[in-house]
């Protein structure tokens, strides 16, 4: 069966760039361009060149892409002909072969927010569409508060659409600005509007995700006749977000009916680049990944439960709705109190440790990891902790180095400039082939600010460890969490370390005291110790 073309316009630079915290730069507002052009969206929207200087920017140093690059502006302003507006004439100046011009479809913010009458706002979105048009462009109109119109007088809604599609717009995309409108909503409005004469063909959806179901209303709308969807990667946009596009592509590309009924520009081998495309993102926004995000989160593919996981061994489709392999996720079965055998035996085998099923080592770990767990250690984001203990109980864990005694001080003094400043210094000892080390260290940043306690001690564990020193050289610690937790009948501190490596790999350790420092160096050890297991030469 001949599928339909479904187009993906990206506004992850535009509208994405409107999140609370948000602010690219150039640089990342180019390297994000080229992932979603691998990626195999249709548009990339670059942003609104003369907003800002980074956006005009960006439109000089636009990178060339296969995916139709676009810049953003509003319709002309009132008083003033589509020719000489200065504001549409930065936009056009960017010399992209697509201008997406916003306009109201909402007679409420024609006459509050614009104060023109209902028939100018007709005039002036038909005449900034045609001018656009003049300029040998394709033009897209987004209809701002199409929904929110359109449930008040949709005659008037219908009219701004007509309007622009007469000013020549290729597509006209129908907008949930405030993002309150519900699936069924959206569905009905669409059908109403399709079936007022206008093609789905030259249609198309922009949600928000103000009540959770931005992509949820994007599929009605495609259902109900759109065919192009806009979004950005990892739902980035103004508010809550818009349509999130890492749930919605490889919605559209591997679930029925849509995968049957429509194609999109994405392929099956860019798909597989999907997870590392989120990733990329969230680390140039310096975020922490969202575990639970839909196809692309570290979560999206664990398996916690012992019920899961031990019908994940005998067929990963008991409990995945599709392959990870299929996004470039990958899958999880965690160790937790939620844990069976079956959890620790694909847990050790995704850690490269064959164990036979008998092997009596195998309960004494799932007792100690839930005995562990009761008092506020938690393994199934520490994986790296859970797979030091394995080892360790296995008797798969070489004596690297033995730790005989540490110590941080945090001082608080004036410095030349009589200013009030602090400093971290730790102390380590640890014994390594027989012989003691003792490593000083301050915890100072470039700008000789100090980092805490735990940074100091940090360096001070990792400065000196004898023939082990090439193998964690290349370690970092990039995020650091504590939280007061309940560790049986008392309240102990969780502190969990993520740590990287040269590698590109990442990994979670954790460590539980009364003491916030106990616990931040038991995290940090085992950061190490499971480092070292993977790139140290043995002992001896
Ligand atoms: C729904 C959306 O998310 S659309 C995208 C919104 N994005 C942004 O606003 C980010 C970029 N914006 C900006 O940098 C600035 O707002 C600029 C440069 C565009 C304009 O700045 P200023 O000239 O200082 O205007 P300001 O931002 O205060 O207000 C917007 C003006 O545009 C008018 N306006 C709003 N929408 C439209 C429209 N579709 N067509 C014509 N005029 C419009 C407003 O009525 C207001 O006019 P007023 O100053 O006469 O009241
Ligand atoms: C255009 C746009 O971003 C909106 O209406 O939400």
């Amino acid at each position: 069966m001949m599928r339909e073309r479904l187009y993906l316009y990206d506004t992850t630079l535009r509208d994405g760039q409107q999140t609370q915290g948000v602010q690219f730069s150039v640089a990342e507002k180019v390297r994000i361009a080229e992932a979603l052009d691998a990626l195999g969206v249709d548009y990339i929207e670059g942003g609104w060149p003369g907003a800002n200087p980074t956006d005009s920017a960006f439109f000089e140093a636009a990178p060339a892409t296969r995916a139709r690059m676009t810049a953003f502006g509003m319709t002309k302003r009132a008083g003033r002909s589509a020719e000489n507006d200065d504001v549409l004439a930065r936009v056009l100046n960017a010399g992209t072969g697509t201008v997406c011009l916003v306009g109201k479809a909402h007679a409420y913010h024609v006459e509050r927010a614009l104060g023109i009458t209902r028939e100018e706002n007709l005039e002036s979105i038909r005449r900034s569409v045609a001018h656009v048009v003049a300029e040998g462009r394709e033009a897209v109109f987004d209809a701002e508060h199409f929904f929110d119109g359109h449930a008040v007088d949709p005659a008037y809604a219908r009219a701004c659409v007509a309007a622009a599609l007469e000013g020549g717009a290729r597509w006209v995309v129908l907008c949930d600005t405030n993002g309150g409108t519900l699936p069924g909503g959206i569905a009905r409005a669409v059908e109403a509007v399709i079936a007022g004469g206008v093609p789905g063909e030259r249609l198309g959806i922009h949600t928000h995700d103000d009540t959770e179901t931005a992509v949820a209303g994007s599929l009605a709308a495609v259902e109900a006749g759109v065919r192009q969807v806009q979004g950005t990667l990892n739902g980035l946009g103004e508010r809550c977000g818009n349509a999130n596009l890492t749930a919605l592509i490889p919605t559209l590309a591997l679930k029925a009916p849509w995968c049957e009924r429509f194609e999109t520009g994405v392929s099956a081998g860019a798909l597989e680049g999907l997870t590392r495309t989120s990733r990329m993102l969230d680390e140039t926004l310096n975020r922490v990944p969202r575990r639970q995000a839909a196809y692309v989160g570290a979560s999206a593919f664990a398996h916690k439960a012992g019920l899961h996981a031990s019908a994940i061994l005998k067929d990963p489709a008991t409990y995945e709705h599709v392959d990870p392999a299929r996004v470039g996720n990958a899958r999880v079965v965690p160790m937790s109190n939620q844990a069976g055998l079956s959890n620790l035996r694909g847990r050790l085998a995704e850690a490269g440790l064959e164990v036979a099923r008998d092997d009596p080592a195998l309960p004494r770990i799932l007792e100690e990891v839930k005995a562990r767990e009761a008092q506020g250690y938690s393994y199934d984001t520490a994986q790296a902790s859970f797979e030091v203990l394995a080892r360790r109980a296995l008797g798969r864990l070489p004596d690297f180095f033995e730790v005989k005694r540490y110590k941080v001080t945090v001082e608080r003094r004036k410095n030349k400039h009589d200013r009030m400043v602090s400093l971290s210094e730790a102390v380590v000892v640890v014994k390594v082939d027989g012989e003691k080390k003792l490593s000083v260290s301050e915890s100072m940043d470039a700008a000789g600010g100090d980092r805490g306690p735990v940074n100091a001690l940090a360096r001070a564990l990792a400065k000196d460890l004898g023939p082990y020193q090439p193998a964690i050289d290349d370690m970092r610690l990039v995020d650091f969490k504590v939280r007061v937790t309940q560790g049986g009948t008392e309240a102990v501190t969780r502190v969990m370390i993520d740590s990287e490596d040269g590698h590109g790999r990442r990994w979670s350790t954790v460590g539980v005291s009364a003491n916030i420092v106990d616990a931040s160096f038991e995290a940090l050890l085992d950061a190490i110790v499971w480092k070292l297991s993977r790139d140290a030469p043995a002992p001896g």
